[in-house]
């Protein structure tokens, strides 16, 4: 009888151990996952883009860029963001920015772009939160000092 107790408590505290290793795991990339993977991320940055290129005050920045590297620099930045497997390679938020003179407003015209993209392609309220805590962060490194 003991040994059955032993048993089975044995198996129960297994299970807990991996019950909390595999949330652990699920955890960390949950958002890529809940936006739909790889997929979602292409749909997201297409949609951003089409809203990119009707808006008059945001369209001018890109006159000189090219809309396939950006998309392809933009969709593995938002993955490495949201935890995806994904690795991007291209230049620093500074760099990148730097000399564009962003200001304020027009740094926050492309985050409402980027959530009327998020709208368009469904990805939930609490998803599209997450997301913008994680791109608020950047805002120092993208609007000119
Ligand atoms: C949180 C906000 C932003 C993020 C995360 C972000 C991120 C990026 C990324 C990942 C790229 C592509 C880099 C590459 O692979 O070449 C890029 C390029 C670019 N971004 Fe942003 N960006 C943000 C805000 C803005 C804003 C507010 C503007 C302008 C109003 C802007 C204008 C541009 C332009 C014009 C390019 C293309 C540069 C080129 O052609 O080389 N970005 N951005």
């Amino acid at each position: 009888m003991i040994k059955y107790v032993y048993g089975l408590l044995i198996v129960l505290v297994l299970q807990l151990c991996l019950g909390c290793s595999s949330k652990n795991v699920a955890q960390s990339d949950q958002l890529y996952y809940d936006i739909g993977a790889h997929q979602g991320i292409e749909k997201l940055v297409d949609a951003f883009v089409q809203r990119i290129v009707k808006d008059k005050a945001i369209l001018p920045y890109f006159a000189k860029s090219s809309v396939k590297h950006f998309k392809q620099g933009f969709i593995n930045h938002l993955c490495g963001v949201v935890n995806g497997p994904c690795k991007y390679n291209g230049d620093s938020m500074i760099d990148i920015h730097t000399g564009m003179n962003i200001n304020e407003a027009d740094f926050n015209r492309v985050v409402e772009l980027l959530i009327e993209a998020m709208e368009d392609v469904d990805i939930s309220y609490q998803s599209q939160n997450k997301i913008l805590v994680k791109l608020a962060v950047l805002r120092p490194e993208i609007i000119k000092i």
